[in-house]
């Protein structure tokens, strides 16, 4: 059987982040990856270098193409830019059969761009999150959405248990940016109250771009393909942790994680390198 996912995002022209890592990432794990472009960028290993959005309307015409003839098992949301294009994307994911739907809140590149318009944090917040059976902020968007300040596990706990409390089923506080750790450890939790940490040995290297598209997108998969969603969460981990550490080294700067890695090392090997913790 064939299992379509769909990503609704952003283009990078450098193809390590936004819709060209999610629809790689969909490749990679079987899934038929279907997308809705949101903006266009131009970008590369050294950062973002213009943002063009579309309108409300020309999002809504490509999600209504993608569900009017496809059923789509998942759903990830990356950049979405404006208060425009979120409640837009709300609406056709409400008309549209249930989709597990994954909101991977992406606010900031790396070299500092904006990647969602300060109001539209709101509209993200109120419409989107509410619908979302999994949320997946990184430790400064989660900040952003809570108004805490995360610097321990157990501030990651708390946080946690604030964005669920905004209606999604299930939360991963990524905590890639606590580089003062030795680990990188998420924190998962749901409404059902379970709870757990997946944690890796952190990887020295500056080829990080575009990590948490390519994680959310690991999960999309894994859920549409069927899997439970603690069991996609650690399948994604275990599919960034290959992709963070076989680098491919290209561009000069923030280069691209390796989409070609699960496999090339193979999933076994890189679960050895994963911890499961209740
Ligand atoms: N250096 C690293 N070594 C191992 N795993 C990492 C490293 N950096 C991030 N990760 C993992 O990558 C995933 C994405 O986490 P991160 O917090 O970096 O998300 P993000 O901030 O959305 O991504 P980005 O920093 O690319 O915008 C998480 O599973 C995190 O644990
Ligand atoms: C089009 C687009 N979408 C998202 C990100 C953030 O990437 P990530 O947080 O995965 O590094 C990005 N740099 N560009």
């Amino acid at each position: 059987m064939t299992h379509v996912a769909m990503t609704i995002a952003g283009s990078d022209s450098g193809g390590g982040a936004g819709i060209q890592a999610d629809l790689k990432t969909f490749q990679e794990l079987g899934v038929f990856g279907t997308s809705a472009i949101t903006a266009v960028t131009a970008q590369n290993t050294l950062g973002v270098h213009g943002v063009w959005p579309l309108g409300g309307e020309a999002v809504t015409a490509q999600t209504d193409a993608v569900f009017g003839d496809f059923e789509v098992s998942a759903v990830k949301t990356g950049m979405l830019f404006s208060a425009e294009i979120i409640r837009a994307v709300a609406r056709s994911l409400e008309e549209a059969d249930r989709p597990a739907l994954v909101v991977d809140p992406v606010m900031i590149a790396k070299g500092g761009a904006n990647l969602l318009q300060q109001e539209a944090v709101d509209a993200l917040a109120k419409e989107l999150i509410p619908l979302a059976a999994v949320i997946t902020p990184n430790i400064p968007e989660a900040e952003v959405l809570t108004g805490m300040d995360i610097r321990s596990e157990s501030d990651m706990e708390k946080a946690g248990r604030s964005l669920l409390g905004m209606g999604a089923r299930a939360v991963i506080v990524k905590g890639g940016h606590r580089t003062d750790e030795r680990r990188a450890s998420d924190l998962y939790m749901d409404r059902d109250g379970s709870r757990m940490v997946l944690s890796s040995e952190r990887i020295h290297t500056k080829d990080t771009h575009g990590t948490g598209c390519t994680f959310s997108a690991a999960l999309t998969a894994f859920l549409a393909a069927g899997q439970t969603l603690p069991d996609a969460a650690e399948g994604a981990k275990r599919f960034i942790q290959a992709a963070i550490s076989d680098g491919l080294g290209i561009g000069s700067g923030h280069g691209p994680t390796n989409h070609w890695a699960y496999h090339r090392i193979g999933g076994m090997s890189a679960k050895g390198a994963i911890t499961v913790e209740s």
